[in-house]
């Protein structure tokens, strides 16, 4: 499937009135069989053409795009990996490769054993057998790389695009990786990638390259004709010089301004036919013969006495053949729509793997809940009797305020730090297609309530006995929702500031809202205290319904009287609703702030589902 573009414009603004055009009309062909690099000098637009041809990039872009003879712009024909290697790190390569599988592929169209058999078909492939049982997070470059390339095949996509697939690769596993895409591309896939300065063996391994400079397309055709390319317009690749090298130098101007030049000659579409006759006559009369190619010599010859690229020889020849051919695998499932699974199927699934990774993830839920424990019990020693004895009734309602904060804190922050790498992973994954964004915030949310609802509910319980509220079932329960609540509310603002910010702005931001959420719920400062202005503010702050919900389990609903120690003379707060008073709290309040602590909740969330949106779409 043939991916041609023609005459696409990408302009971006980049200040109040001012804009810049990055692709000035380019236009060229990707065919399908063939390995196509982009290439070019920084800044030149690789990566925004890369993101156009994806649909990853469709705002300020002008010209026309289309996917095989039909014309087709559906997506869903190509997959894009790509620069970073985002995998969930605590999986190993067989188990993230599976869940791929589930998510991409339905179970009407293949059962458990074809599908174990199609993951180790493609880990056999990328030779990533060795290391099933490994876990991501311990994977070497070159193994991430290939993952990822195999996460994309499973659903064995027409057209891959792959954002600098050898970056950060020593040059064996460059060239290991270019060969494995040269065998991809052999299927019959059309595969794209940018690449920077690739060395003479790897480029030359590429069977058309497209060079961009200043926006411009400044080269289209075989990597073996680069030389008399440049030939043409009158630029000589030195002898023993890398042909790729001397290319970007071109485009770098180190030899002057070819731009225009090269951009008209670039127009000429049988420089692609490879190898080209040298046309300047430097290299004899064979036609469409190699020999041609001279001064640059070719990177390899059968006399090549480099170790390294000798074993190369050796080990890319065992990686033929592929995973199969793009029609064919796999075999019974021609229609791609049939065999995606539903997105209830796929919420099960991330349901599960969220799941196994919050267990995995001991810092997250083992030691959190130890923390909750130890934290519990250290509260609960600090604030002893103050529940019951009513020479301590500030100490108690200030335990509230301590509650509230503890768990707002121990949750928020999680949040605020997990989501900015997971929406890497979540990106990725989206955008190619294993499940839609709600579905994902869908399962994230059912997994996580649990857990934190179970974390508030070991705190709460233990603070309540430690401190002495009252030995009341009922007043206990209502203690409990109000920090699962709090804590809930906690989780969504996590997400927002998870998906809004990144995690240095998160944590700052974070902490400054929560202290003004704070000062703002009536402990500090009075709301009669407070002008209208500042008290009109005091409603958005979720810990001041919490606060005023705690101190109502506490002391509303006739609670008899509090325990004045005999040493004592006299004990202000001996009545319960004393401190309500003095408080400005109001009698019978419980449920109005219970049910606005829950509509807290769901606009929380309703709030970060937008932002997680709207930063995918962003990218
Ligand atoms: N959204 C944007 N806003 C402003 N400038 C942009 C935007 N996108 C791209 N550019 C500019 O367009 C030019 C091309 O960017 P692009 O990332 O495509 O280059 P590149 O060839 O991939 O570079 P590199 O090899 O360094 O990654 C750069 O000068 C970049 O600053």
């Amino acid at each position: 499937m043939d991916v041609t573009f023609d005459n696409i414009t990408y302009t971006v603004s980049t200040g109040k009135r001012e804009k810049k055009t990055v692709l000035n009309g380019v236009s060229g062909r990707f065919q399908s069989g063939e390995l196509t690099a982009i290439m070019g000098p920084s800044g030149a637009g690789k990566s925004s053409l890369l993101n156009i041809l994806t649909g990853y990039t469709t705002h300020g872009v002008k010209g026309t795009l289309a996917f095989g003879s039909s014309g087709s712009t559906n997506r869903k024909l190509c997959s894009y990996i790509l620069q970073e290697d985002y995998l969930q790190p605590l999986f190993t390569v067989h188990e993230i490769m599976l869940m791929a599988c589930d998510l991409k592929v339905s179970s009407d169209s293949l059962n458990r054993s074809e599908k174990l058999r199609l993951v180790d078909k493609i880990l056999d492939t990328l030779h990533l057998s060795y290391c099933k049982q490994t876990r991501c997070g311990s994977l070497s470059g070159g193994q991430r790389k290939r993952l990822s390339i195999a996460l994309e095949l499973i659903d064995n996509p027409p057209i891959l695009f792959l954002d600098e697939p050898t970056t950060g690769l020593d040059s064996s596993s460059s060239l290991y990786t270019i060969k494995l895409l040269q065998g991809l591309a052999r299927e019959g896939r059309t595969i794209v990638c940018t690449i920077h300065q690739p060395s003479a063996t790897v480029y030359e391994m590429f069977d058309h390259v497209y060079v961009l400079a200043e926006g411009h397309c400044v080269y289209q055709g075989s990597a073996l004709n680069t030389v008399p390319y440049l030939r043409s317009v009158g630029l000589h690749c030195p002898a023993y010089h890398n042909a790729a090298d001397y290319l970007l130098e071109v485009t770098n101007k180190e030899y002057g301004n070819f731009t225009k030049a090269l951009a008209k000659a670039a127009t000429d579409p049988s420089w692609r036919l490879a190898p080209l006759v040298d046309r300047l006559g430097g290299g004899g009369g064979g036609g469409g013969v190699p020999a041609a190619l001279p001064p640059c010599p070719p990177a390899y010859d059968s006399n090549h006495n480099d170790a390294v690229y000798q074993g190369h020889r050796k080990e890319v020849a065992v990686v033929v053949p592929l995973v199969g051919p793009v029609d064919q695998l796999p075999g019974k499932m021609a229609d791609q729509s049939q065999r995606r699974p539903s997105e209830f199927a796929k919420l099960l699934i991330l349901m599960k793997r969220s799941n196994i990774q919050l267990y995995r993830d001991w810092t997250v839920t083992h030691l959190k809940l130890f923390v909750h424990i130890v934290c519990a019990i250290v509260i609960g020693l600090l604030f002893g009797d103050s529940g019951i004895n009513a020479t301590k009734s500030i100490s108690n309602v200030a335990s509230f305020m301590v509650h509230i904060l503890y768990l707002w804190y121990t949750t928020v922050m999680p949040g605020v730090l997990k989501y900015p790498y997971e929406m890497n992973i979540l990106k990725k994954e989206s955008f190619n297609r294993w499940y839609k964004i709600r579905t994902y915030f869908v399962a994230s949310m059912l997994t996580s309530l649990p857990v934190q609802i179970f974390f508030a509910i070991v705190y709460a319980t233990i603070v309540y006995a430690m401190t002495y509220q009252p030995c009341e079932l009922e007043r206990y329960l209502m203690f409990t929702a109000v920090l699962v609540l709090n804590t809930i509310v906690a989780d969504g603002f996590g997400l927002f500031l998870g998906t809004f910010l990144n995690e240095i702005n998160g944590t700052f931001i974070g902490a400054i809202m929560t202290c003004f959420m704070f000062v703002f719920c009536g402990f500090l400062i009075m709301f009669s205290h407070m002008s209208d202005a500042m008290r009109g503010i005091s409603y958005l702050s979720s810990h001041r319904y919490s606060f005023e919900a705690l101190v109502l389990t506490a002391y509303d609903d006739s609670r008899s009287d509090l325990v004045c120690p005999k040493d004592e003379m006299y004990c202000h707060y001996v009545k319960a609703n004393t401190i309500m008073r003095e408080l400005g709290v109001v009698s019978g309040n419980y449920l109005f702030n219970v049910v606005t602590l829950v509509v807290h909740f769901v606009a929380i969330k309703v709030v970060g589902f937008w932002t997680l949106k709207r930063k995918l779409k962003m990218g």
